[in-house]
């Protein structure tokens, strides 16, 4: 198991190969931006399910807050987690070679009630780390300052966009383009 820092982690970062760490890598990296501490670890429901139970049953024990759960095609992982473990499991559908991420997108996100799974969208590993820091901020204030300075990060460089596309569409239209 390798942790982000010598920080006892917060965020369990889990998935079914590592052949999913280039997609997962994003939601490590969020939580990295906001120096939240992670661990990552191959927990996979289908080839270890032993320790995946055991896993999901200790994450609380342990510190973490939440856990982050990514796989690809039939992708129980996040699921079969969230069944053995109280604490918000966010689950991260991972896009394979064949189906573009429709099988791990419908295999996660339709769980039955009682049992939520918070599904991101196909690859969306980076909105999963921060809806993970948005759910540590709701007790924090400092990080929840944080988010919000973020948000406005958003805010200004969306701005700025609107205001390089209207420039470059004006000076187009004054030598007669983009009509
Ligand atoms: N969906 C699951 C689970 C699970 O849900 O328990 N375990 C592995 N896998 C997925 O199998 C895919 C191929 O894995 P390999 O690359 O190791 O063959 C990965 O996307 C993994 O998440």
């Amino acid at each position: 198991m390798s942790t982000a820092s010598t920080l006892r982690p917060v965020i369990g970062i889990v998935m079914g190969s590592d052949s999913d760490w280039p997609v997962m890598e994003a939601a490590a990296q969020a939580l990295d931006e906001f120096e939240i501490p992670y661990e990552v670890d191959v927990v996979s429901a289908h080839r270890m399910p032993r320790e995946m139970i055991a896993y999901g049953e200790r994450a609380a024990e342990r510190g973490l807050k939440a856990i982050i759960a990514g796989a690809g095609g039939a992708a129980h992982l996040p699921g079969m987690l969230a069944s053995v473990t109280p604490l918000p499991v966010i689950g991260v559908p991972v896009p394979l070679k064949y189906l573009d991420g429709m099988d791990s997108l419908m295999s996660i996100v339709q769980m039955p009630a009682g049992v939520p799974v918070a599904t991101v969208s196909i690859a969306g590993a980076r909105n999963a780390g921060l809806l993970a820091v948005r759910m540590l901020a709701a007790h924090d204030a400092d990080l929840l300052a944080r988010m919000n300075d973020f948000l406005q990060e958003l805010n200004d460089q969306a701005t700025e966009k609107g205001k390089r596309l209207r420039t470059k569409v004006a000076s187009a239209d004054s030598f007669g383009f983009g009509k």
